[in-house]
């Protein structure tokens, strides 16, 4: 039997809307609930070092009216683990982060970075945090996840999306295929997320063992033409078709 499949809505971007002009419009609050309306599972949200989106009044009042467990993605700092163990989210996920990036550009370099990691995993588990890795699919980094005591690894599908021809797709997803296998294999929950649209979350959503998508700019992107709830509904019609037809392979 095929297991559930969550979709967690991201709302940094209708932040970036809004940081666009100073103002308060529009709200990542409202995103949210209009996320919770459409069947979101979980609301993520990424705290930047530069608050270039989200910022820390957004996760205090996040924190405080959303009914939806939040995912706080965060860089491994200090600053970020105090805001962390402050607000004690349902789940956080450490991402790597590069102040001139564009965008989240690749995973965490979790096996070049145990004893660094390690205490943050420790620290945000303690306090109840339910911690995972933004990894690419490497096997390396999975073993490397579960060695310093993170429950979850979120794979990195931005290589996936990004590539340009179907030889490339097929090679990219047949590496979030192996990965997400040998998560389940050394007993770590496996979320994908990055670069996913309507035209490419399919063949993610039919891997049996990735239990949680993470999907944010396209899906603001979309809302401009067709409102927020409904791009949330349709890419929710989208995981579940590809769900199916994973199930039935
Ligand atoms: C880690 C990640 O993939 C998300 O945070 C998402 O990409 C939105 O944030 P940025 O666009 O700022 O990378
Ligand atoms: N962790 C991935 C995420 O939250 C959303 O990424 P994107 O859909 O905004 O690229």
């Amino acid at each position: 039997m095929s297991r559930y499949l969550r979709l967690g809505v991201n709302i940094d971007h209708v932040a970036t809307i809004r940081n666009a002009r100073g103002g308060p419009h529009p709200d990542p609050l409202r995103a949210a609930a209009l996320a919770a309306a459409a069947g979101a599972d979980g609301i993520t949200a990424h705290l930047r070092e530069d608050r270039r989106h989200i910022t820390d009044d957004d996760i205090e009042r996040l924190m405080r009216s959303i009914d939806l467990p939040l995912n706080l993605e965060m860089a491994a700092t200090e600053e970020m683990l105090a805001i962390a163990l402050r607000h004690r989210p349902h789940a956080c996920c450490i991402v790597p982060e590069r102040r001139q990036e564009r965008t989240t550009e690749g995973g965490l370099d979790v096996a070049g970075n145990r004893g660094h990691l390690r205490r943050f995993a420790q620290a945000l588990g303690a306090a109840g945090v339910r911690v995972s890795l933004f990894v690419a699919p490497d096997p390396a980094q999975l073993d490397a996840a579960r060695d310093i005591g993170a429950p979850v690894v979120e794979l990195h599908t931005g290589a996936y999306g990004d590539a340009e021809d179907g030889a490339a797709r097929a090679a990219e997803l047949e590496r979030l295929r192996a990965a997400a296998a040998h998560a389940e294999t050394i007993g770590l929950e496996c979320h994908a997320g990055h670069g996913l649209t309507y035209g490419n979350v399919g063949p993610v959503a039919a891997i049996p063992t990735v239990v949680e998508l993470n999907i944010g700019h396209y899906l603001v992107g979309e809302a401009v033409f067709v409102g927020f709830e409904a791009s949330i509904r349709r890419m929710r019609e989208l995981m579940d078709a590809g769900r199916a037809a994973g199930a039935a392979a």
